[in-house]
């Protein structure tokens, strides 16, 4: 969207805050796609997801949230600086925007780092991003039912989650929230708790997987 002087001058943000919190710029009625990972490391799965929703929900853009650390794996994820360095040359698009916020904010789970977000940009339609193996797993995220009511939720789909991750226990007791696929452009300003599945390329890589392969070739050599 276009933004006018007077649009502008309301951004209800206050800079000083922003600058110390690092975050990308963000206007009220601005659409942000917020996608959270370890990115340990970023791959074209999370490029195509990010794509995807920029295209789909019509975003203004994207916002990598490299975390400190998943609070459901047990591994020690590369060093965050790496990581967001990692990610930032992964993610050449002038639309997608990489930050380490939650090391900043010191949260470590979503929901207070999504709690703290949608309270310093009010007015942003903020949309909380994920891949469907998360959504598989999401009723075990510490309030997960706070999530859902603090922002939509995009789940996009990943090979080994197609069939399960829509029947499982969070999308079940969200059944009667989720938006058909038709009307994906809506969801941003949908009342909450609002979901979708999208459907689109299939990316079949992880991060396991490529760091599986960094440690044979490292070993081998
Ligand atoms: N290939 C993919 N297709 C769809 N979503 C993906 C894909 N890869 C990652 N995602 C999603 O991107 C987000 C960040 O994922 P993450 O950084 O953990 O990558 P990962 O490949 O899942 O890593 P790992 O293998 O270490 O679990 C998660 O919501 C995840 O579901
Ligand atoms: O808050 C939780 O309980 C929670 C549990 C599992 C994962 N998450 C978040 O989900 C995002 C995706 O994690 P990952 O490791 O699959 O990239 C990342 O931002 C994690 O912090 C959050």
């Amino acid at each position: 969207m276009s933004l006018g002087e007077a649009e502008i001058q309301t951004v209800m943000v206050d800079p000083a805050l922003r600058s110390a919190l690092k975050l990308p710029f963000a206007a009220p009625g601005q659409r942000i796609g917020l996608f959270g990972g370890s990115f340990d490391p970023p791959h074209q799965g999370h490029l195509t997801v990010s794509l995807m929703a920029l295209r789909r929900l019509k975003l203004d853009a994207v916002w990598w949230l490299v975390t400190p650390g998943n609070p459901l794996k047990d591994h020690a994820p590369e060093q965050l600086g790496r990581r967001v360095s990692a990610a930032r040359a992964m993610a050449r698009h002038p639309k997608i925007h990489v930050t380490a916020i939650e090391a900043t904010l010191k949260t470590r789970f979503t929901a207070d780092t999504l709690a703290i977000l949608s309270r310093r940009l009010p007015g942003v339609e903020l949309v909380w991003l994920m891949g469907g193996d998360n959504l598989r797993q999401f009723h075990r995220w510490r309030d997960w039912r706070r999530i859902s009511r603090l922002m939509p939720i995009a789940v996009y789909d990943r090979p080994g989650s197609t069939f399960t991750a829509t029947a499982a226990p969070a999308a079940f007791a969200l059944r009667r929230r989720r938006l058909r696929e038709i009307d994906a452009a809506r969801l941003p300003t949908r009342r909450t708790p609002a979901w979708i599945y999208l459907h689109g390329p299939r990316i079949a890589l992880s991060s396991t997987e490529l760091r599986a392969k960094r440690n044979k070739s490292a070993a081998a050599s």
